[in-house]
């Protein structure tokens, strides 16, 4: 079920924003990870402003290709506030371009504090509004609900880790539930299934106030996502694609890290419809004139395999 919203902002829900996106652009999300050989690389200072210099070329290159970029925070926060005023340029320019913009910041916390990263992501005035933020729930999806309800009324997507592409995250990820309405699912099915039950409890409300919401739309998207790595087999964990054909789909793992575009198919069966396809070094390594080449093969190569 679609849980299309009217947010009370100026932002359409994110959701219906991601399907328009992907209807005029594709399914690429170019990853903009300013990596300190990657600078170097680019005959860029490994500062603030060479990160800042990266990202508005990133920007510049995929601008009208590409329906999406993702900045990797780490990689801006680690040049402090600096780093962080890049960053916000790098969102602007983005905005200004008209690509949608995935903060990939990881936040993670207790309730009361969720709700400060909310207001830092999501609020109308502040410098870093994002699209969407990639959240981690392992505090429990509940201590997620304030972020996720200001994610919905302003117009912003959240995309919750539920298995991740790096090997390391298996263990956690795998283990079984003992307890509760999820017992005996893996813990990335448990949090597909938090993450499926709010969005069809925000699609209730929706229909309950009178919304007319994503049934009357050709194709919608919910607003609240998952990161499902290309790298792992999702029946391992107990994660059918056919309950998420609606729900966005992070999925990092193409390129640097081994998948192929052309498995897309493969990988997200039913729901590959939904997936944003996410790439970063890769996207990048052949230099600045070589993003926007990238971006189109890639593009292409996706939409080969899902036509
Ligand atoms: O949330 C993410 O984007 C993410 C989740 C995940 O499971 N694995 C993963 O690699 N990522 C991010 O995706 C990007 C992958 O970069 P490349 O391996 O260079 O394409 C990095 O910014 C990671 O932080």
């Amino acid at each position: 079920m679609s849980g299309e919203v009217a947010p009370s902002g100026a932002r359409p829900s994110f959701g219906s924003r991601l399907a328009r996106a992907f209807d005029e652009f594709g399914q690429l999300c170019v990853g903009i990870d300013p990596h300190p050989y990657l600078l170097g690389d680019w005959g860029l200072p490994v500062s603030a402003e060479g990160a800042r210099s990266f990202g508005l070329a990133v920007v510049e290159a995929v601008a009208g290709l590409v329906p999406i970029v993702k900045p990797q925070v780490a990689f801006f926060e680690r040049y402090g506030s600096k780093g962080f005023a890049a960053l916000e340029d790098v969102i602007q320019a983005a905005r200004d371009a008209r690509l949608l913009v995935i903060a990939d910041a990881k936040r993670g916390d207790i309730g009361t504090t969720m709700d400060s990263y909310a207001q830092a992501w999501f609020d109308e005035s502040s410098p870093l509004r994002a699209d969407a933020v990639t959240v981690a729930a392992y505090q429990g999806l509940g201590a997620n609900a304030g972020f996720l309800r200001t994610a919905r009324e302003t117009g912003g997507g959240v995309f919750v880790l539920a298995a991740t592409s790096n090997p390391e995250a298996r263990d956690t990820q795998l283990a079984r539930i003992d307890s509760g309405p999820r017992a005996g699912k893996t813990v990335a099915a448990g949090i597909v299934d938090d993450v499926l039950h709010d969005n069809d409890a925000a699609a209730d409300q929706d229909v309950s106030s009178g919304h007319p919401g994503a049934a009357t739309r050709a194709r919608s998207l919910d607003s609240i996502g998952l990161v499902l790595g290309a790298t792992v087999d999702l029946d391992d964990y107990g994660i059918r694609t056919r309950d998420l054909t609606s729900t966005p789909i992070l999925a990092p793992g193409f390129g640097a890290q081994g998948a192929l575009y052309s498995d897309v198919a493969r990988l997200y069966g039913e729901a590959a419809g939904s997936v944003l396809v996410s790439a970063s070094r890769s996207m990048v390594a052949a230099g600045r004139s070589g993003v926007a080449a990238a971006a189109r093969q890639a593009t292409e190569e996706v939409r080969t395999c899902l036509a």
